[in-house]
């Protein structure tokens, strides 16, 4: 456990005490935090950059409005490590991610100030919004709501769809747009551009600033006329930028920008901007990793950069790289590209993970081919489709997860039109310390109840790039979709010559006599295992590796209920509706009759930590898969 240094941090156990100090030790405060955040994060890892580059407006925030009363919503929420030390959880914050400790998102079920569960992006002010309606009906004047949402989540769809709505509803709330120019790779979009222009236009900000400071000189008649700037300030801004703002469009008034690092004049500002009725919004300008230099200087490592040493910004690699497997996500990236030189109507499209799917080979390599669409999976998936709709080979990455956000357009615009998109769902299956909001456990279900779609999935990396290379055969120009984990695989020579996958074609692995166990995916890397250790036991384990959920392998599901009676089946994902619910289906169709044990994902929601933790507590690890083959073995 870290320790606090420092003497105010370790004396705020809630907001109560925040709200005790001076402004003037606000600043002291925030260099605790910062520091504190600093020394967990480097022993146990988590998110980074975007807590460091909020430290101050968390601070303020908290100082200002009556939390929990006043409710708080983090959008995305990797963000709120401040938000979570300062509201009663710094002694057990270094549980932060780990298996049965804080989650590395606000939770409701984890403290009454985290008022909304998150972790997908763009949720924050739709949800914000829900909350000041139920207190305007309930007439809870008093009840203030703020929503925090990056610059990369404003990209989200959702986002303008709730900036709509509450400024119909003239709700009251403030939605503070935390601009910082970064996603987790540098932010994209006209949106961008925009805030750019807003940012840097030094006629307003000139004014502004100097008009600003100058009352502040003036205490109580500058506070006055302060006030009274800030509630006529988009008639000031109008005339001095003679043009419309972005949000006062949408019936809000638009506040800013300001500086997000400085926490006395935030406080002020918040203090101002709590008694303004209305929809507000007031943009912040900050730095991602404020304050860690290493973070600073590249803000796309230091998003989420594993455990480094804050001394020297060394960041230590995991596992597998040291053993030479390569992560799935880089044979894509690789794999993409190569493919990508050979057909020229290959394009690649991804919702802001360049960097976590790797398809930031591709950016870099093919600028004009690939596109980073913004947090948007719904257009990345309709825009997809319009480029196959013109003969174009799209790959669309888009993590398992995150897909769930576009499932309509994945059969409204690509499945009904029976359109050549291949989606490649990176992390698919448990990710780990990322928890419930991020496993991708639902997609072989989804997927698979999708007409036209084929399903596959590939064991390790040299299935991974065969199966991308058959998808963009013209022979197979119909939609397609291949999951993938998180992580490592075990091929450190995957780099082979491509070869061609018979569609809906499985593969034996090995023969046996006594159960038949069916993988798909990542899965049958553990009954390699669990093989070997039942024959260590004198039991005969046949496997079956499927790779296509859909079509399934008949001929070769023919050969297992012919002959075997006892059958398991082991999926990274969903029971209900997965793998081994297609197996059932082929059973009852063609009327075989068996024992049969489906391994998987149960029906709830797993929460976080290590996959190894997860597996086993699911009971798809090595040991898990042999424990569900003794037990259909009556042994
Ligand atoms: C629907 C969805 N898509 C993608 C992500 C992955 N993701 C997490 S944080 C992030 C960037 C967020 O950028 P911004 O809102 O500007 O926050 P910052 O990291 O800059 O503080 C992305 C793309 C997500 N959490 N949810
Ligand atoms: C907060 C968020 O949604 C992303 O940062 C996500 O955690 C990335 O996941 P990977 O680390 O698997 O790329
Ligand atoms: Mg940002």
């Amino acid at each position: 456990m870290e320790s606090v240094k420092g003497n105010l941090l370790e004396k705020i156990n809630s907001p109560a005490d925040l709200k005790k100090l001076s402004k003037s030790e606000l600043k002291n405060v925030c260099k605790e935090l910062r520091d504190y955040i600093i020394d967990v994060v480097s022993t146990n890892p988590g998110h980074f950059g975007a807590s460091l580059g909020v430290v101050e407006l968390t601070v303020a925030l908290h100082y200002v409005y009556n939390t929990p009363y006043d409710q708080l919503i983090w959008d995305v929420g990797h963000q709120a490590y401040g938000h979570k030390i300062l509201t009663g959880r710094r002694d057990n914050f270094d549980t932060n991610r780990k298996y049965k400790g804080l989650s590395g998102f606000p939770k409701r079920s984890e403290s009454p100030y985290d008022a909304f569960g998150v972790g997908h992006s763009s949720t924050s002010i739709s949800a914000a919004l829900g909350m000041a309606i139920a207190s305007r009906i309930k007439n809870e004047n008093d009840r203030k709501v703020v929503a925090v949402i990056g610059d990369g989540a404003m990209t989200g769809g959702m986002a303008f769809e709730a900036l709509n709505n509450a400024g119909g509803e003239n709700a009251d709330l403030l939605v503070i747009l935390n601009d910082n120019n970064m996603a987790i790779d540098p932010s994209v979009g006209g949106l961008n551009k925009y805030l750019l222009n807003i940012s840097k236009s030094d006629t307003y900000n000139r004014f502004k600033h100097d008009v600003w400071e100058g009352l502040g000189k003036l205490d109580g008649i500058g506070r006055k006329t302060r006030a009274f700037i800030q509630k006529n300030q988009h008639a000031l801004k109008n005339m001095l930028l003679k043009e419309n703002n972005l949000f006062e469009a949408f019936n809000f008034r638009y506040f800013g920008p300001v500086d997000g690092h400085d926490v006395q004049y935030l406080t002020e500002v918040l203090e101002d901007l709590r008694e303004i009725p209305g929809p507000k919004l007031l943009h912040l300008i900050t730095q991602k990793g404020k304050g860690f230099p290493f973070a600073e200087k590249d803000q796309i490592k230091w998003h989420a950069p594993g455990i480094f040493d804050k001394e020297t910004g060394e960041i230590h690699r995991c596992n597998c790289e040291a053993e030479m497997a390569p992560k799935f996500q880089n044979v894509f990236g690789e794999t993409l590209v190569e493919l990508a030189e050979q057909n020229e109507k290959i394009v690649g499209i991804t919702p802001a993970m360049p960097t976590g799917c790797s398809m930031n080979q591709m950016i870099k390599q093919m600028p004009h081919r690939a596109f980073d669409v913004g947090i948007a999976e719904q257009h990345a998936v309709t825009f997809s489709a319009g480029l196959a709709a013109q003969g174009m080979v799209p790959f669309c990455n888009i993590y398992s997860t995150f897909m769930q956000r576009a499932y309509d357009q994945v059969i409204h615009d690509v499945a009904i039109q029976k359109l050549h998109v291949i989606f490649c769902l990176d992390r698919g299956g448990l990710v780990g310390e990322d928890g419930p909001t991020h496993h991708g456990v639902f997609d072989i279900a989804y997927m698979r109840t999708v007409p036209n779609m084929i399903v596959s999935a590939p064991m390790d990396e040299v299935d991974l790039r065969n199966l991308m290379y058959t998808a963009q055969l013209d022979e197979n120009a119909q939609p397609f979709s291949i999951r993938y984990p998180r992580g490592c695989g075990i091929k450190p020579d995957w780099k082979q010559a491509f070869e061609k996958i018979e569609i809906g074609k499985g593969r034996k692995i090995s023969d046996g006599n006594d159960v038949a166990i069916l993988t798909i995916g990542k899965s049958g890397i553990f009954a390699l295992d669990a093989v070997k250790s039942l024959a260590s036991e004198n039991i005969s384990a046949a496997h079956y590796d499927l790779r296509f959920v859909k079509p399934l392998d008949e001929e070769l599901l023919t050969e297992v209920f012919t002959k075997f009676d006892k059958v398991v089946t082991v999926e990274d994902g969903a029971i209900q509706g997965g793998f081994g619910s297609a197996i059932l289906e082929f059973m009852a169709a063609k009327g075989y009759s068996a024992r049969i044990k489906l391994l998987g994902i149960p029906d709830h929601f797993i929460e976080h930590g290590t996959t190894e933790d997860l597996y086993k507590e699911c009971g798809i690890d090595t040991n898990g898969i042999k424990k569900g083959v003794l037990d259909i073995l009556g042994k």
